[in-house]
């Protein structure tokens, strides 16, 4: 039997992907505040938010548990996009995304009491233009919030995906297939 962990996230995507692993699990907020990053580097915007989120949990918690920690953010045009503000946010940063390269960076850190582990994977795509009034009805809906980039990889985006370079995990925000190795 799989050890139970904590999801140092309040991410319910992460919880979902966990779920569907069958991936014993208890969720922990971390309470690290990523407006404190200025960093305009992707990569090192997940890593660095991801080690304050991890950094944050072991303040609050002991290591009773292994804990799980994640960062995502969504690129395009060389712009971070991050979750949208409210629904014009949201419009801008899905019309950024229309028709062009986007890149999902998702960071994850685990730490046991046996082993840590570190992973920063990216996934690629090419989207096709958005439809404009598949658009308006998305962002009419509630789906789009609290998400990287405004965007579902699994639901508004999926039709209008040319072409994909890595996990779907990823770009979900949680790179499941490179973390389950390390659960005992
Ligand atoms: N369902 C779905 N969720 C996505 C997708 N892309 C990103 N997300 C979600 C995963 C995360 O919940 C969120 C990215 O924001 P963060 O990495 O800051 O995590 P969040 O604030 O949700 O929780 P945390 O900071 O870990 O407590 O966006 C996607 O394509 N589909």
């Amino acid at each position: 039997m799989m050890q139970q962990i904590v999801l140092g996230s309040s991410s319910q995507t992460r919880a979902e992907i966990l779920r569907a692993h069958s991936i014993p699990f208890i969720q922990r907020e971390c309470g690290f505040d990523e407006e404190q990053l200025s960093l305009q580097n992707p990569a090192h915007f997940v890593y660095h938010a991801t080690k304050g989120k991890m950094q944050s949990y072991l303040a609050s918690y002991a290591l009773d548990r292994a804990v799980l920690c994640a960062d995502t953010v969504v690129t395009a045009h060389g712009e971070i996009l991050r979750k949208a503000k409210d629904v014009e946010d949201a419009r801008r940063i899905l019309e950024r995304q229309s028709g062009s390269r986007v890149s999902i960076l998702t960071c994850m850190m685990y730490k046991s009491a046996k082993c840590e582990m570190m992973d920063l994977s990216a996934t690629h795509y090419r989207f096709k233009p958005f439809d404009k009034a598949s658009l308006e009805a998305y962002l009419q809906g509630d789906e789009w919030k609290g998400k990287a980039g405004a965007c579902m990889v699994e639901g508004f985006c999926k039709s209008y995906i040319e072409e994909v370079v890595g996990l779907e995990s990823t770009a979900m925000g949680l790179s499941i297939e490179k973390l389950i190795p390390f659960l005992s």
